[in-house]
């Protein structure tokens, strides 16, 4: 709802009152309109000023109101009665005032902020863009250049470069809204017409296609396939080029377009299951709300390769004090430079004061760590190291500390079968670089107490990470849905396809980088040695095993094979594809010539394959291992899924994620197209349709959120 009071200097104050964000629900624009026109009304009231309850002005339009019928009053009249107002309105921008809520405060005349609020037009992280006039008033308030990019990115803007642009007035440090009455006294009884914005023209470059077209490219580099960002584009045109009046009418139609694209939907589906994976549950009838979970005053890392820096990064930035521990001199000297330069790029960009980062002492002593509550140990992939270290962990630490494993996919109930207390074990999968990326898969072992995994989510949320709690398996989650995608990815080439095929198709599927770029960069040694520890290629294959299959299924050796050779990716200059310039995939001829010697070797037959093809078996075949994730208890709902791939596979945020993908193509289609799949290629064990997937369509395919409830009938492994 909305208050309404009037205070002495016949000022009325209009208070959005809707917690958590003040979001312009129906009830809120229903009070909005009936206080703005009694202010309006009211002979004894000269100016008004409108303000958030709480600190926060507003958190923009109630998205929960989106998947429902309108009801209530609509914004954008209300917006423009606000603006035709003849009394001044003064907008006191506290917190946020993100979306609708930035779009209301341009119909008042004036916007004074607080210095630590921030503004910005975030619809296009929803899939929409800002239907309210945004798109038409701020482009004519600040220009059309740093409308577009504010317009078109749904960056969040800080009250100081809100005030240098000109979309607030002012920006103070002490109470905006006492300034806002302030100031809304000395404006009383002015005319109103020139702080119109809707009356303004939008300063305009002479090479406005140029300046749009350049727009366009960044969009199609940072997210592919999606519309919303087209579409602000297209709406920024509009108002450097139309009337005010036409320019909304265009606003209001690629509204109506993206709201009914699917891509909004799955992004708004984005926006809630996020929030919704911290609200963890186990069915031992542990969850986020009655486990405590331990303060971590104090934490510690166990080395200082790529993971363990951006770990330590990651920590210290959160304000807590690390200890670093490396096994030698040289490594420990190496770790430290290389720390502390990451962490002075990272105050400066972020302009952190040095007093806000934890401290971060270096030491080749593990006794060091007699008073941490948390260790995170990340050394190499290799089981017989990480138990080796639990063990020294569990004489060192105090018996209550928390002991974390950063592994991507080692079995964390062998590494707590190490430690003397297996209840503290959790493992944290951070991904790389550990400091920029969002995700953190919390693994539980079978013995992992909810104290633990409490304080492991609740160090995600401290870190800025998005936590989601998932079992233990080999590869937990995420790795594990990668492997039938990468695997299917290899036998699309043995069958015909090239590589940049294989690419292309996944990259206009939304994906920054097809399958085969990602291993390039990323290594492809890094899957070799993994295949060497299971001993699916290297010494420790038995003589004699086929080429081409391994416990009577399909496998692929190739590459396996380009290891060999020495083609590890980018670091070598060669994998997948060539690198002659530094990062610049090309499509290496010599690699052409080498599959065709492959498949005349194994009699393969190549053929022409389709892009539908390569879509639908590299992304069914992920998704089905999803379905077999559910039904194992491995992952506790499909959300959980989606935000694992969203927020730490690059899965394109248009498109919802996997299991929300699957579901807007159709589940009977999904298991359709396995079927069929699976009958042309019966080596291919993966392609076999999960019996999840089969009752899910046999239940009439039900949405999203109503699976979970059908999985907890299964076995859980959480
Ligand atoms: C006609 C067109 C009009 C217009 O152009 C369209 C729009 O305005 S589109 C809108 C444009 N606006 C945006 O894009 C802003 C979206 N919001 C945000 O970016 C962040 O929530 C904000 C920065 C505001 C606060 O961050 P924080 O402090 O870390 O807190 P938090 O994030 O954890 O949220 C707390 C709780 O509030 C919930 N909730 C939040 N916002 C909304 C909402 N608008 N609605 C409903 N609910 C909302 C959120 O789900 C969560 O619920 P729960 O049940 O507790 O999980």
């Amino acid at each position: 709802m909305a208050l309404y009071r009037r205070i002495p200097g016949a000022i009325a104050v209009i208070t959005l009152t809707n917690p958590p964000v003040n979001a312009l629900s129906c009830t809120v624009r229903e009070a909005i309109y009936e206080t703005v026109k009694r202010a309006t009304a009211d002979q004894e009231v000269k100016a008004i000023v409108l303000c958030g309850a709480n600190g926060k002005f507003c958190g923009g339009a109630d998205i929960k109101e989106f998947s429902r019928e309108m009801r209530g009053p609509p914004l954008v009249p209300m917006i423009d009665m606000i603006e035709e107002s003849e009394k001044p309105v003064v907008a006191v921008i506290e917190g946020v005032a993100f979306g609708g809520g930035l779009e209301l405060a341009l119909g008042c005349h004036y916007r004074i902020a607080h210095s630590g609020a921030q503004v910005g037009l975030t619809e296009v992280t929803l899939g929409l863009l800002p239907a309210a006039g945004g798109t038409q008033r701020l482009p004519r308030l600040i220009g059309v250049p740093a409308a577009l990019d504010i317009i078109t990115t749904g960056r969040h803007v800080s009250a100081q470069e809100a005030v240098r642009l000109g979309i607030v007035d002012k920006v103070t440090d002490s109470s905006a809204m006492e300034e806002a009455i302030e100031f809304a006294k000395t404006v009383a009884g002015e005319p109103m017409g020139p702080r119109r914005l809707s009356l303004w023209t939008a300063a305009c470059p002479e090479d406005l296609d140029s300046l749009l077209e350049g727009a366009l490219v960044r969009i199609r580099q940072r997210s592919r396939g999606a519309l919303a960002p087209v579409a602000c584009v297209q709406a920024v045109r509009a108002a450097a080029s139309l009337p005010f009046a036409q320019g909304m009418k265009k606003e209001q139609e690629l509204m109506a377009y993206l709201f009914t694209s699917g891509q909004a939907r799955a992004m708004q589906y984005c926006f809630f299951t996020q929030r919704a994976a911290a609200r963890w549950t186990t069915p031992s009838g542990a969850s986020w709300e009655n486990t405590k979970a331990r303060p971590v005053r104090q934490a510690a890392v166990i080395g200082l390769g790529t993971m363990g820096k951006g770990i330590a990064v990651s920590l210290s930035r959160a304000g807590i004090p690390v200890i670093a521990v490396e096994t030698e001199q040289k490594r420990l000297k190496a770790g430290r430079k290389a720390v502390n330069s990451m962490l002075t790029r990272e105050s400066q960009k972020r302009g952190l004061a040095e007093a806000h980062l934890g401290s971060i002492s270096f030491t080749l002593d593990l006794r060091k760590l007699r008073d941490t509550d948390l260790v995170i140990e990340a050394v190499f992939e290799d089981m017989a190291l990480k138990k080796q270290i639990f063990s020294k962990l569990s004489s060192v630490c105090r018996p209550d500390a928390l002991l974390c494993t950063n592994t991507s996919g080692l079995n964390i109930d062998e590494i707590a079968s190490a430690a003397s207390r297996p209840e503290l074990v959790v493992g944290t999968h951070f991904f790389a670089p550990a400091h920029v990326m969002k995700l953190l898969e919390v693994v539980c072992g079978p013995r992992t107490s909810p104290v633990a995994v409490a304080t492991a989510m609740q160090l995600a949320k401290r870190l800025e990470k998005i936590g989601v709690v998932v079992g233990n398996c080999s590869g937990f989650v995420g790795n594990r849905m990668m492997r039938p995608y990468t695997e299917q990815a290899y036998y699309l080439l043995e069958e015909g396809a090239r590589p940049e095929e294989v690419d292309l198709v996944l990259e206009e599927f939304g994906f920054a980088m097809g399958i085969f770029r990602v291993m390039d960069l990323s290594g492809l040694d890094v899957g070799w040695r993994s295949r060497k520890e299971l001993g699916l290629t290297g010494p420790k294959l038995p003589p004699g095993t086929e080429a081409r299959s391994r416990g009577g299924k399909r496998y692929s050796p190739l590459p396996d094979i380009l290891c060999e050779s020495g083609r590890l990716g980018q670091k070598t200059g060669r994998g997948w594809y060539l690198y002659e310039k530094e990062r610049v995939a090309t499509p290496d001829p010599w690699l052409q010539s080498f599959l065709e010697d492959y498949r005349s070797r194994f009699g393969i037959q190549s053929r022409r394959v389709g892009q539908d093809e390569i879509l639908e078996r590299c992304l069914y075949s992920l998704i089905n291992e999803g379905f077999r994730i559910l039904q194992e208890g491995i992952a506790a709902s499909p959300e959980d899924i989606d935000v694992i791939y969203v927020s730490g596979y690059g899965w394109p945020r248009h498109r919802g994620g996997p299991m929300f993908y699957a579901w807007m193509v159709g589940l009977p289609k999904v298991l359709d197209k396995l079927e069929h799949y699976h009958r042309t290629h019966p080596d291919i064990p993966n392609l076999a349709p999960s019996s999840m997937l089969r009752k899910l369509v046999a239940r009439g395919s039900p949405p999203v959120h109503q699976w979970r409830a059908l999985i907890q009938q299964h076995s859980s492994q959480l």
